[in-house]
């Protein structure tokens, strides 16, 4: 069996990725502050916009991305940041808390505010990239790949976003040889996972909508983000 290896190239634009994506990291505080729905909508339309922000960062320092079409680059952040939202969420969720903070932390989500048939495909979400144990490299290579989904709404040049998101499949799928050498489908399973995060998506603005408070105020940037008010 031919060895894998991660070529000098591929090297660099891991490490690339890896320390874009590990600089822009937003306060891992938001487990400990869930209160009324109110509070927790506030508290979600913040760490909401702040993500979106830090996603802006996060994506500029994606090799290449600069150089495309500038409403493209638009096109693929506005159709990637609720997934974004959701992955990062679901990394959040998974951090390695002390034992037994995860169910704390699943009956405080359960009950902020959020309509009760999209607690189970958000969980489901959740404890399934759990499951996965994926590395700080595969997150953030994970993440890159789904900003880089070339038949997002409005991409006019699907070509150009594929000759970047390839590169990125690559190192991806030689990540998961050699991390999960005992699991040939890991890859398959994670390309997978972002099957079930699009779904999410579809679920996103009604879950926002519905989240029992009298007034859904948004930040402009959400609006613009979420296709909301
Ligand atoms: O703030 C959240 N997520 C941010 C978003 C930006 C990136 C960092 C995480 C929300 C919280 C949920 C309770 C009410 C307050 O919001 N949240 C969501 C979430 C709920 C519904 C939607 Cl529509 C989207 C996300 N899932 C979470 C999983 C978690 F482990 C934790 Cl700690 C919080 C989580």
């Amino acid at each position: 069996k031919d060895k894998v290896e991660i070529t000098k190239e591929q090297q660099v634009l891991m490490q690339a990725i890896l320390k874009a994506y590990e600089r822009h990291q937003i306060p891992q505080d938001v487990a400990k502050r869930l209160y009324s729905a109110e509070e927790n909508f506030l508290l979600l339309t913040e760490m909401a916009t702040s993500q979106v922000q830090v996603l802006v960062e996060f994506t500029k320092n994606i090799p290449g991305f600069l150089s495309l079409d500038h409403e493209d680059q638009i096109a693929l952040l506005k159709g990637s940041a609720v997934e974004a939202m959701f992955l990062r969420s679901a990394q959040v969720f998974n951090r390695k808390t002390p034992a037994g903070h995860t169910e704390v932390l699943e009956e405080r989500i359960r009950k902020s505010g959020i309509s009760e048939e999209f607690i189970k495909p958000m969980f489901n979400f959740y404890k399934s990239i759990g499951e996965l144990l994926m590395s700080p490299e595969e997150q953030a290579l994970l993440t890159a790949v789904t900003i880089l989904t070339p038949d997002r709404p409005y991409v006019k040049d699907h070509a150009a976003v594929e000759r970047l998101q390839e590169p990125m499949l690559e190192v991806l799928k030689k990540l998961c040889t050699l991390h999960h050498p005992h699991e040939p489908q890991y890859f398959a399973r994670l390309l997978g996972r972002l099957t079930e995060l699009r779904s999410l998506n579809h679920y996103h603005a009604e879950i926002i909508t519905s989240w029992r408070v009298n007034d859904h105020k948004f930040t402009p940037l959400l609006c613009e983000i979420w296709d909301v008010q």
